[in-house]
């Protein structure tokens, strides 16, 4: 019999922690882990280097059906390269421009069906952490533990705007307010795969919750799951 591979998917809002939070827990664990966001942005600027708009749909999926893209963690876990078509692109996927792109063409159904098999195929032993939008929803259905990980948009445009200063980015709170409100809508309103918690997942409302709290908070839940499961 096929040994089980587990799976914890954090689903939520841009600026929500996901990422964050699923890089400590893959850290602590030992698991791998699936930005499939990463993904998603990926596709959307090999979209924006070819000119291709989110309204054409066939040249999307084939762009999407041959991606070339790689994942190199380093050493340390520490940070993960993205290289698409032999180009480092881990900074330039993470400005809003790239994330709205991101978000348009996501809507696509098709475009969705083209990706789906990449991200299963990051389930591995000995298990896999799994941030995204649809993660417990569509992606990893069996998942053992699956978490909704939420903020206000303010405290997650905040959080957005300290990210890019960090980085030397220009940003302005207002806009980045204005931007996270749009990507929400468009990201729950869509037909395919909207942004919502799974009905069995742990619901977490992390804007007055340090990194650290919600970090506890998904291990114990996260144990307790995997515990009634072996
Ligand atoms: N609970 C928290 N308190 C304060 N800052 C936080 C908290 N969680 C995350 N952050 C910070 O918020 C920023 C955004 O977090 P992160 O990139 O993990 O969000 P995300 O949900 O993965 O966003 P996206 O979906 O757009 O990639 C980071 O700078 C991170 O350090
Ligand atoms: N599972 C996923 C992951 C991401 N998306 C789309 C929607 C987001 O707005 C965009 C960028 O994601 P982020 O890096 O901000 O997590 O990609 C999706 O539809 N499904």
């Amino acid at each position: 019999m096929a040994t089980r591979v587990p799976v914890i998917t954090i689903d939520g809002p841009s600026g929500s922690g996901k990422g964050t939070v699923s890089r400590l827990l893959a850290e602590k664990l030992g698991w791998h882990l699936l930005d499939s966001g990463a993904i998603y942005r990926v596709l959307a600027l090999a979209a924006i280097h070819h000119d291709f708009r989110p309204e054409e749909e066939e040249k999307l999926v084939t762009l999407a059906s041959h991606l070339d893209v790689k994942f190199e963690a380093e050493e340390d876990k520490s940070l993960t390269h993205i290289i698409l078509e032999g180009e480092d692109v881990t900074l330039t996927i993470r400005t809003e421009s790239v994330g709205n792109m991101a978000s348009k063409i996501a809507a696509l159904p098709r475009v969705r069906e083209a990706l789906l098999r990449r991200q299963r195929g990051f389930k591995e032993l000995p298990g896999l952490i799994a941030d995204g939008r649809d993660m417990g929803t569509v992606v990893f259905t069996d998942a053992e533990a699956k978490v909704f990980l939420t903020a206000s948009a303010e405290e997650r445009a905040q959080r957005r705007f300290l990210q890019l200063k960090e980085k030397g980015f220009d940003a302005n709170i207002d806009q980045l307010i204005t931007e996270i409100k749009e990507r929400d809508d468009r990201d729950t309103n869509r037909a395919v795969a909207p942004l919502k918690p799974a009905e069995d997942a742990l619901y977490i409302d992390s804007s007055d919750k340090s990194i650290e709290e919600v970090v506890d908070s998904v291990m114990e839940f996260a144990h307790s799951k995997l515990s009634q499961t072996s």
